[in-house]
């Protein structure tokens, strides 16, 4: 059995232990809205002393203002309903500065049911918060990263893929053309056995860039398709729109005018391409469209390189043309 003297030493003890953890321990008084009681710590980690923590005001007041509505709210109604609950939020610093707090909170409730006073623990978690930031900016910059060619910086396959089946979806669902564009350099080994790979790789991005400046629709797409094969995206563009913006792409890399001393076609660099435009309808398949405009592609190098083929699908001509591997085209020699 414990005498008084026993239960002072405990309580102290207690209080030792309270003021000596890196939480912060406080109490309330539910009726009066005081503060009954707060650990001597908050003026180290905040550096208001214990005794300016007079009302739950001097709390809200000491918050930052962005958080201070939702959290003030917050904590007020899970008090009343009588619910355990935590926050966090920006509490200001004596010298005006703000570090992030974990408040944890018990409802403590009388023999009737009724909340008496709240009490919790403030915990410092600027340091955690500071990580969860980097961690989310590192991941933001990996998405980005993830979604671009590290040579060209145009988007990568990945981003094309991924764009490709929305893209696709959303003119299914809207009954809207969509076309694709897909280039491939001409003789472009011998380009690189002849000025380089680095020579090569500049050429890559030389051609990046014309390719992006000749889109202008919003949500018009250039990619790295793969080596030395670009993709052109162009929703919403029908067959017409399509023609115009093939030969824009090859007007443009002719005007770039690269020197490929090997090159049939006036010593410079071309490119071959293959256009399809196609309105979804609902049972073919998107990887069918790509075949397709992949065989007029195959179809523009065939028959002598630096021109565009063009084929224009409907979803069954889409699938057989995929099925015979000779899809009708229509060619415009540069
Ligand atoms: N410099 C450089 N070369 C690349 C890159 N990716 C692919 N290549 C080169 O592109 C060349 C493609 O050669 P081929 O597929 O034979 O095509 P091609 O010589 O252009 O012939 P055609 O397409 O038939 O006109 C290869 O030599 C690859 O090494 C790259 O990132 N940088």
């Amino acid at each position: 059995m414990s005498d008084v003297s026993e239960l002072v030493n405990d309580s102290q003890v207690y209080r030792t232990l309270l003021e000596s953890t890196k939480a912060i321990p406080w109490k309330i008084d539910w009726v009066s809205k005081k503060f009954v009681y707060i650990g001597p710590q908050i003026e180290a980690l905040l550096g208001w002393s214990p005794e300016s923590w007079v009302g739950v005001e001097d709390w809200a007041m000491r918050m930052h203002p962005e958080d201070r509505e939702y959290v003030v709210n917050f904590c007020v109604t899970q008090s009343q309903a009588g619910v355990d609950h935590e926050a966090d939020y920006r509490a200001l610093t004596k010298d005006n500065g703000y570090v992030w707090i974990r408040d944890v909170v018990h409802v403590v409730r009388n023999g009737g049911g009724e909340v008496e006073a709240l009490i919790g623990f403030m915990f410092d978690i600027s340091e955690r918060k500071k990580t969860e930031d980097q961690l989310l900016s590192l991941q933001k910059e990996l998405e980005v990263l993830s979604f671009k060619d590290g040579l060209t910086s145009i988007a990568n396959r990945r981003r094309f893929d991924s764009s490709f089946e929305l893209e696709w979806e959303r003119a299914r669902r809207e009954g809207q053309p969509l076309s694709l564009m897909l280039f491939d350099v001409d003789f472009f080994k011998q380009y690189n056995d002849l000025y380089g790979h680095i020579q090569g790789d500049k050429c890559l991005i030389a051609i990046a860039q014309t390719l992006s400046l000749a889109l202008d629709g919003p949500r018009d797409l250039v990619a790295r398709y793969g080596g030395e094969e670009f993709a052109v995206l162009l929703p919403e563009a029908d067959a017409e729109v399509a023609r115009k913006v093939a030969d824009r792409c090859q007007r443009l890399i002719k005007k770039k005018s690269i020197v490929h001393a090997l090159s049939p076609h006036d010593h410079r660099v071309t490119v071959s391409i293959g256009v399809g435009s196609v309105v979804p309808g609902a049972l073919e398949k998107s990887t069918d469209f790509i075949k397709a405009v992949d065989l007029q592609l195959y179809a523009a190098k065939h028959n002598g390189r630096h021109r565009i083929e063009y084929v224009q699908l409907d979803g069954v001509a889409c699938t057989s043309a995929v099925k015979s591997g000779e899809a009708q085209t229509t060619t415009s020699h540069s």
